[in-house]
């Protein structure tokens, strides 16, 4: 990098996409200095979607490193622009975590702002895969860490920031099962393409977790490097009393009967179901009928932190 950060032509090398009022937003007027002196040129968000749109033209502009300071939301915004500029792996990503639960960040290794950008000058360099989802036959879209489907936009509305916190995505499964009196599932076709076994019953929710893996497997984070999915999907059962977090434990935990677990690069979910169901990606929620989910092995190359595990238990 030139000392002023710039390419030959005047356009910026390191761009920061900044989503201001993420999390508390507190971490803006931080973020924004040491932005400055790292050499980034800061791009501010003002509504969802444009972090899509400053990501893809600073990517199109040449930059070499486009980060995004936010929370997961933001995170998914920058990488579908790099993802939309046909920049990946070349245009380097990095994470600055600016969010309320942070979860891709940790699971990265990066702890804070500061050590954010001590990564980005001194951390370790690694490519890891990708999830792209293709909804009702659209084209497709990444995520870093999951798409979960199965539970409802309103318990996803009263999920608090505390819960976001301590369970991440699955502070919405904790929600939706606490809500529900009976809970009647929703009938799903799950199949692995490429080989392995289907799945088809009622379930209360499916989780494909590319960043992310889900309880009573071992570490919360999964191997983002192995080009496969983690998916786990939790049977809806009706005899089974589902209210309270206890439950929920109990039913994610490793010594249920509830749960099916498989591992592939790519699957088909079909919801037979008159009306479609409330999926969410990276913790932003979309309608669907139909996902093909894919990992795209090795496709984002990113700086991360010292706690990063590249093959985890
Ligand atoms: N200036 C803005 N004003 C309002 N919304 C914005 C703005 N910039 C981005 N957004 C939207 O805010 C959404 C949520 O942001 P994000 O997920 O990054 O933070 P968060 O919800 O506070 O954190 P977390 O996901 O960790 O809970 C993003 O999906 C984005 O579309």
């Amino acid at each position: 990098m030139s000392r002023a950060g710039r390419n030959a032509d005047g356009t910026d090398e390191r761009v920061l996409v900044l989503n201001p009022v993420s999390g508390d937003g507190e971490h803006a007027p931080r973020v924004r200095e040491l932005a400055a002196a790292h050499g980034f040129a800061v791009r501010e968000t003002e509504r969802p979607g444009d972090g899509i749109e400053l990501a893809r033209e600073a990517a199109e502009d040449g930059a070499d490193l486009v980060a995004a300071c936010g929370g997961d939301g933001t995170l998914n915004e920058v990488v579908r622009g790099l993802w939309n500029a046909d920049a990946l792996p070349d245009t380097a990503f990095a994470v600055v975590p600016g969010g309320t639960g942070n979860n891709f960040a940790g699971n990265v290794g990066i702890e804070g702002v500061e050590h954010a950008f001590e990564v980005i000058e001194a951390g370790r360099w690694r490519t890891i895969d990708l999830g792209l989802v293709a909804v009702d036959g659209g084209d497709p879209i990444p995520f870093l860490n999951s798409c979960v489907g199965g539970f409802t936009a309103e318990a996803s509305a009263s999920t608090s920031s505390d819960q976001k916190e301590r369970y991440g995505v699955l502070a919405y499964v904790f929600n939706t099962l606490r809500e529900v009196a009976s809970f009647e599932g929703i009938t799903l076709d799950v199949t692995p393409i490429g080989g392995g076994e289907g799945w088809r019953g009622d379930a209360a929710c499916v989780l494909i977790g590319n960043g992310r893996r889900f309880p009573g497997g071992g570490s919360e984070q999964a191997n983002v490097e192995d080009g496969r999915l983690d998916v786990t999907i939790v049977e809806g059962d009706p005899t089974v009393d589902l209210a309270g977090e206890a439950a929920v434990h109990r039913l994610l935990g490793r010594e249920t009967g509830n749960i099916t677990r498989l591992q592939t690069a790519e699957l088909d979910v079909a919801v037979r179901e008159d009306d479609p169901v409330t999926f969410s990606l990276d913790g932003e929620l979309a309608s669907a009928r139909h996902l093909h989910v894919e990992s795209r092995a090795r496709t984002l190359r990113l700086p991360v932190g010292d706690a990063y595990e590249p093959a985890p238990d």
